[in-house]
């Protein structure tokens, strides 16, 4: 059964048995799983295909940044390990963006879906104006999902805080990806800009990417739940 819920569990864990222990009490209906560059780092793309072998939908979360020819070829390399969405950096620009796009053509429909990362769900405006940018958090997301939507990518990774302005600039179809999400009861740790799964649900975001709120709950299985059931009654 595909999975029935927006829920990416982010699997940010030093050891692999500490993330299979997880895994191992999750079922691929409830949620599906990220891996992002600690565990990639680590245990490779022998950890990805042990996660698949499970029946999950994994997000390789690599945030590819580079010259268009490196990020086209990494993100093909992603493609032909069977995952389900992939990423880059928005602020690599649009040639990047289109290259990594035209190596996924082979694939038909069986290609990753490929977004790519606006501004990060831990930057605020301070964080922007150290780099040069004017624009606020919001202004520069906007900015940069116009360039990926005109770049022909599938979505964007952002703030919830962003969803309901993008589902408007963008159209209901561009997905939007969303870190940053902590329950009304979790520590904020060192995200910015936060919603909790219920204002994500009703600003419209495609999938909540949620990582220590439930890898780091006593109980991380009550934890996956109570967040399921919060979004299935907003
Ligand atoms: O803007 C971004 C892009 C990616 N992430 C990643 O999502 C998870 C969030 O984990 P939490 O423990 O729920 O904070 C993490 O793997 C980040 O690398 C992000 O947070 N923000």
């Amino acid at each position: 059964m595909s999975c029935q819920t927006p829920v990416v569990v982010a699997l940010d864990f030093e050891q692999q048995n500490q993330a299979l222990n997880l895994v191992s009490q999750l079922d691929p209906a409830l949620c599906r799983l990220k891996v992002g560059k600690e565990m990639f780092t680590h245990f490779g793309p022998q950890f990805v295909q042990q996660l698949q072998q499970r029946n999950f939908d994994v997000f390789l979360d690599l945030k590819f940044h580079d010259i268009p020819n490196t990020v086209a070829k990494a993100v093909k390399a992603a493609a032909d390990l069977g995952v389900w969405m992939v990423n880059v950096h928005a602020s690599g620009g649009s040639k990047m963006m289109s290259a990594a796009r035209e190596s996924l053509v082979s694939y038909g429909t069986d290609k990753p879906h490929l977004i790519a990362v606006t501004v990060l769900t831990s930057m605020e405006q301070a964080d922007l104006t150290e780099l040069g940018i004017t624009l606020t958090p919001a202004q520069q997301v906007l900015k940069l999902a116009a360039l990926t939507q005109q770049a022909g990518l599938d979505g964007v990774v952002c703030s919830a805080q962003e969803a309901t302005l993008l589902k408007q600039q963008c159209g209901k179809d561009f997905m939007l990806v969303t870190p940053g999400i902590r329950p009304a009861s979790s520590s904020q740790d060192d995200q910015k800009r936060v919603m909790t799964p219920a204002q994500a649900v009703v600003a419209g975001v495609d999938y909540m990417v949620i990582g220590r709120p439930i890898t780091k709950a006593a109980q991380p299985l009550d934890a996956l739940h109570a967040i399921v059931r919060e979004i299935s009654n907003a």
